[in-house]
């Protein structure tokens, strides 16, 4: 089965590179990019054939579209010519329906919508998927596939995208701003930066490793590192206080209807 990647920024060049690490043949893959110097790029990087949009499409037998929501509309327009039924259509981008692609490229061509996220990188993705109207299980069982070469896969309602797009599609950015804000505050307490990258790196791998491994939940987890009059029921008072609770939810609301948005091409 041969696989397109239309769009090769950061999302589609960590599917890519996860396919290659997952053993996909080189010659089995291609990539419709734009730019010539980024075409370039990938050659050399993956040893991958860069085609234009038009010919990844007339040749592969799953088209992934990893392009910002925004051009989605332009490159349907320009690849629906060369699709055929039987083809499959994977989608990677926010707040993009599978009926929005459906109206736009030709009767039994299948289309699963996913919403991956950045630690695919290291094959630690979380990805979740969900049918169009004409998938039928082969069609996810290809797109469960291609996903799996770099991390965790979910079947889930497409009803419930947009909640996870603003769940695991931008969580790792919440990390991150987490762990961010956590080494400044070592520094501010007087750390080395160094040493506090690296407690703080630890910290966050150790406890992601005892939610996976114990499957505790994370309020007993807590609870355990909270020493009646302790250091930690001090830290935690300061959160309650500053709503980091009640600005998580704020967040991710926004983030979800953020890609209600972009479903409407705002
Ligand atoms: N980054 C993330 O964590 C996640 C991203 N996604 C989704 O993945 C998609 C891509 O996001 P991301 O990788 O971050 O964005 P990027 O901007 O890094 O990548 C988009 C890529 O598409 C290329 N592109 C634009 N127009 C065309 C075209 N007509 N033909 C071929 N390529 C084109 C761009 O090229 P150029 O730069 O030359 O314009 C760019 O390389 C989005 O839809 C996003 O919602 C989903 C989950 C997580
Ligand atoms: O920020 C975005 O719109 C994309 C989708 C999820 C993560 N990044």
């Amino acid at each position: 089965m041969s696989t397109a990647i239309i769009g090769a920024g950061v999302m589609g060049e960590t599917l890519l590179s996860g396919l290659v690490r997952a053993g996909r043949r080189v010659d089995q893959l291609m990539v419709g990019e734009k730019r010539a110097e980024r075409a370039r790029e990938l050659e050399e990087r993956y040893g991958v054939a860069v085609v234009s949009n038009r010919e990844a499409a007339a040749k592969a037998d799953t088209v992934a579209l990893v392009v910002k929501p925004q051009d989605m509309g332009d490159v349907l327009d320009e690849i629906a010519g060369e699709l055929r039924p039987g083809q499959l259509i994977v989608s990677l981008a926010a707040g993009i329906t599978t009926a929005f692609i459906e109206s736009r490229v030709p009767e039994g061509v299948a289309v699963v919508r996913v919403m991956p996220n950045t630690p695919a990188l290291v094959d630690e993705g979380m990805a979740a998927i969900a049918p169009g109207s004409h998938c039928d299980e082969s069609h996810l069982t290809e797109a469960e596939s291609l996903m799996a070469s770099t991390g965790k896969v979910l079947r889930i309602p497409e009803k419930q995208m947009d909640a996870v797009t603003a769940i695991s599609g931008s969580g790792p950015a919440y990390i991150f701003f987490v762990v961010e804000s956590m080494i400044e505050a070592g520094v501010h307490l007087g750390l080395p930066r160094a040493t506090a990258t690296e407690l703080v790196v630890q910290t966050l791998v150790g406890s992601a490793a005892m939610l996976r491994e114990t499957g505790t939940h994370p309020v007993v987890l807590r609870e355990q590192v909270t020493s009646p009059g302790g250091t930690t029921a001090s830290a935690l008072r300061e959160l309650e206080i500053h709503k980091v609770r009640a600005a998580f939810l704020a967040a991710m609301e926004a983030a979800r209807n953020r890609s209600r948005e972009l479903a409407e091409g705002s």
